[in-house]
Order: C-alpha cells, then structure tokens, then sequence
C-alpha cells in the first residue's frame, strides 16, 4: 500500500507536482493521465525516490519512503521508465538477471538456485524463452518491452511503477502487455502505478484513475466516476466525448475530426432491381434496427428483397450493406415512398401487413433521441393497428448524423404524417387492386 500526503516537488525552487495526497491499496492498478507537462512523470520520480519531496509524505507499506535503503527500496518498488537503457553487450538472459540485484549481498554478487529458478520462471511467464541467449537490441520495440518488464518482474516488487509502459507498441503488444500487467495485479496482488496516455487504455485496465492538471489532482476515482466528456474537455483543453464500452462496463472516450461531414451532401438514391428494392446513400448513415442482435451500425446501401423470407442481414463486416428480407406469405409486396422535408418513409408489404418501415433522417440525432424516436416508431405502430395483427414489421432508422441538427419534435410530426400517408396510399391500393380483380 502507499500513502501520499500532501506531496509537493519537483526540479527547481517551484514545484512541479503540489499537493496531491492519494492511497493506493494493495493489489490495485493505478493510472495517473493528464496532458503533456502536468507533472506525471515527476510524481513518478518522487513516488520512487529519485527526486526528493519538498513537503508531504510518502508511506510505503507503512514506513516513511526516506525510511527505506536503496536495496530495501528496490525490493519493494520497481520503475520501469519510458526509454531503459539498452545495453548493447547484453543478452536478454542477463539484463532480466540484473533484475536480482537488490537481493544481492557484499561486493561479489552471486547467483543462486532461487535467483536462477526466479530468472527462469519470469522468463517463462513472458514468452521469452526463444530469446533468451540473444543480445536485447535484436529485439523489436515491443519484445525489448517484455524483457524490461521481464527485468522488473525478477525483482518481485511488491509495487510496480510505469511510465507509459505501451508507448511505442503495437495495438496487439500493447493489449498483451496490459493483459500481462493485470494479471499480475489479480493473482500475485502487485500493487501497480502506471502512466497512461491512452484514456481507454486506462479506462479498461485500471481500477482507480488520478486525473492531473498543472502538476495538482483534478479527480481520483474509478474510470467511470473520473472519465467524463466535460471534465476531459477542460483537462485537456479538445472536445473529447464519452461512449459506453459495449460490453465491459467501462466509458470509452472518443473524438471527430474537425471537418467530419462539412462538405456533404446527402444523396439518397431509390431504385428498382429485378427482385430487390435498393436504397442507397453517398454517406453513411447512423442505422438502428428492431432486428434483434443488430445494434448500431454505419450502412451506406440497403436491400429490401421483394420475395425472400428470414430477418436482417448484415452482409459485409464494414457493415457497408444490410439485406432485408422477410418471408412473404401471402400476396404482392408493395413499396410505398413518402417524402418530408427531413424524412424519407419507405414501407414495404403486402395488403394486410407492413413487412419492412424504414426511417431515413437527414440530420443528427444525438443517441437518446434516436432511442426515443425509434419507441416512438413502436407506439404509433401498434394504435395503428387491428388488434388481430400480432406482426410487428421491421423497423429500420437510419440518420446522416451531419449537415444540421434535427430537433425530436420535428422528427415527430413528420414520422406520424408519414405513417397517415402511407396507410392512406395502401388503402387506395387496396381498393384499386380489388376494382381490378372484380374487373378481372
Ligand atoms: N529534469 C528536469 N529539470 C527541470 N524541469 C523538468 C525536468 N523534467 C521535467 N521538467 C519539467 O517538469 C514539468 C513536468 O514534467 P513531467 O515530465 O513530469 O510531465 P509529464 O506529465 O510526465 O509529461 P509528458 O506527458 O509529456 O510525459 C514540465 O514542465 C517539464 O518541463
């Protein structure tokens, strides 16, 4: 465990990090964020010893940091720093080994059973034993990571310090090394204290986030109660806008370009193929369905089929093109188009039934309205229709998410003329179909 007490320090005569107090307890992942300069690293320095503090406290297990030798330091807390040192005469064997040292005694340092067997052993734990006999610099970025983490390991800290321990990795590496890292934290209980500048790094790995501005704590929580669009904002001076993790739940923190959606022109093109209704827009559009499993998704093309059975389809993984079929049991299907000053209304069925009601809105709705509109859809649907009717049709919204907002109300009124004018199109429909049999 550590304590932090009202810590102050840094370089020069003014401090870098002022007064931050926090605890870290056992067994817990720590992430420190904030934008560039605001004093993470220094924290991280002072936190290790290598800076002095120029007022406050740090209690590690306990015990005053200035309590503690440099051996007797070095056995509780390991730093991995941005950029180790590489050492060119190296193995990757030996500069894990060198890890050992603050168990060494006297002026010979030997190597025993237990710092072989703890050599072994971490080696092993990291995947590391095909490189074992080669010199470090053959190594990849990411590889040499592992072995510094390696290094740290045989030093069995029970606190573990990183500084930005993913800079410089790939994605897979960097998921890897997290993992790696977590690991530790729930089986062997390290206690670990790193610096992330990835947000959703922190957000997904860590249990308790200390947020810095200007070298003070902003906020100390858990991601969910520290990440907040606003707060991120002001921290780090861009919009920066908070999601929710689809399946952990954790936030997910995410941004748009600048000129996202300036320049476009919503086209919507509706033609007729030989078995199959086409939709299709020049940009993505924000698409929900009530097709179960679907989700959101960005879908440029749409297929209405004219005779084919079974739900939904989501045919390419880009999620480019949703083919919509549906079985038909009886009688012609119908496409009926009803177009508003916002809203395309595209309603596909047969006489007695609707098969397919699609939505398309040109504007941006924000995510709570989308959800309104689409229970919205449901409502209107079922005082529509005959209680006999227990079919509900699949309901697609689709939203171009640029150019203007869309306020709700609006979106409203236009839906619930849509629907009046379609079920008035498919009543005339109707009656022209039957002049045409009774003719027949
Ligand atoms: N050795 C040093 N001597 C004097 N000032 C320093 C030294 N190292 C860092 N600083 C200053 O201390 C401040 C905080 O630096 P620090 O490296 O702790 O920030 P950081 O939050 O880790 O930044 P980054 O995200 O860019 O790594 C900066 O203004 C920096 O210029």
């Amino acid at each position: 465990m550590i304590e932090v007490d009202n810590l102050s320090g840094g370089y020069g005569a003014s401090p870098v990090v002022k007064d931050i107090s926090f605890t870290v307890e056992k067994g817990t992942f720590f992430g420190i964020i904030g934008p560039n300069g605001c004093g993470k690293t220094t924290l991280l320095k002072l936190l290790t010893g290598v800076l002095p503090n120029k007022n406050g406290f740090i209690y590690i297990e306990g015990r005053l940091l200035e309590s503690y030798n440099r051996k007797e330091l070095a056995r509780k807390i390991t730093l991995l720093p941005q950029q180790p040192e590489v050492s060119f005469s190296y193995t990757v064997r030996d500069v894990i080994a060198m890890g050992r040292y603050p168990y060494k005694k006297g002026l010979f340092h030997f190597f025993d059973e237990t710092d072989e067997k703890k050599v072994r052993e971490v080696i092993r734990q990291l995947g590391l034993e095909k490189y074992q006999d080669l010199p470090l610099p053959s190594l990849s970025g990411g590889e040499q990571q592992r072995v510094f983490l390696a290094k740290a390991l045989v030093q069995e800290p029970s606190i573990l310090i990183l500084d930005e321990p993913t800079n410089h990795l790939d994605v897979s590496f960097q998921i890897e090394l997290m993992n790696l890292i977590k690991e530790l934290v729930n089986t062997q209980k390290v206690t670990v204290i790193a610096v992330l500048h990835d947000l959703n790094m922190a957000s997904l790995y860590c249990d308790q986030i200390l947020l810095m501005k200007d070298g003070r704590r902003v906020s100390i929580n858990e991601p969910n109660q520290v990440l907040h669009s606003e707060t991120l904002g002001e921290v780090y001076g861009t919009a920066l806008e908070r999601k929710e993790h689809p399946i952990v739940p954790k936030p997910l923190i995410t941004f748009q370009p600048t000129d996202f959606g300036k320049k476009t022109k919503w086209n919507l093109q509706q033609y007729d193929e030989r078995d199959m209704w086409v939709v299709e827009s020049n940009i993505y559009l924000k698409t929900l369905t009530t097709e179960a499993g679907k989700g959101i998704n960005w879908v440029k093309r749409f297929e209405f089929h004219k005779n084919f059975h079974v739900g939904l389809e989501n045919q390419s993984s880009d999620k480019f093109m949703y083919t919509v079929r549906r079985e038909i049991e009886h009688g012609k299907q119908n496409l009926i188009k009803v177009q508003k000053d916002n809203l395309h209304v595209l309603s596909l069925g047969t006489f007695d039934r609707e098969n397919v009601l699609g939505f398309f809105i040109n504007g941006y709705l924000g995510e709570s309205e989308f959800f309104q509109i689409f229970m919205k859809i449901g409502q209107w649907l079922s005082s529509f229709s005959s209680p006999e009717e227990n079919h509900d049709p699949v309901i697609l919204l689709a939203a171009t998410q640029v150019n203007s907002e869309v306020s709700i109300e609006t979106i409203a009124v236009e839906m619930k003329e849509a629907l009046i004018e379609i079920a008035e199109k498919k009543n005339k429909k109707e009656e022209n179909d039957e002049n045409l049999y009774e003719k027949g």
